[in-house]
């Protein structure tokens, strides 16, 4: 089983002697692909420590770029924080809901105590 690693854990390694990322819920130890990487080192360290799943994504990376991240995976989140490292638009659901009640509360109250 992939040894569990948190994102706590990960955000500790954004220098350069320690280059950890998540992408797809897995971590991987890029410290070593930072100077043979063909996109440059400096677009890994930008997401040291930190999810590059979407900008991973968005460059379209090649199936062979997804073979050779195999050898740099170290871990996987633990299971209650993953996908939780991108931003998670329902949650602000969640808070626009709280927000519309308490409006509708408000409402409701200042009709109640007008009377
Ligand atoms: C373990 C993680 C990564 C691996 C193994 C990896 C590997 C590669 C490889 C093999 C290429 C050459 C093109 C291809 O085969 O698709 C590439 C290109 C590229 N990568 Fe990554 N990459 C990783 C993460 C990232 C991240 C997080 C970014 C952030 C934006 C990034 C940005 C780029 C860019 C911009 C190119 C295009 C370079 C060009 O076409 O001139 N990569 N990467």
């Amino acid at each position: 089983m992939a040894r569990q690693i948190t994102i706590e854990e990960v955000k500790k390694h954004k220098r350069k002697n320690s280059v950890w990322m998540i992408i797809h819920d897995d971590v991987y130890d890029v410290t070593r692909f930072l100077n043979e990487h063909p996109g440059g080192e400096d677009t890994l360290l930008e997401y040291a420590g930190k999810d590059g799943t979407q900008a991973f994504e968005d460059v379209h990376h090649s199936e062979d770029a997804r073979e050779i991240m195999k050898k740099f995976k170290i871990g996987t989140l633990p299971p209650d924080q993953r996908n939780k490292s991108i931003v998670d638009c329902r949650s602000y659901t969640w808070v626009f809901l709280a927000l519309a009640g308490a409006i509708a509360l408000g409402v409701v109250w200042k009709k109640y105590l007008s009377k």
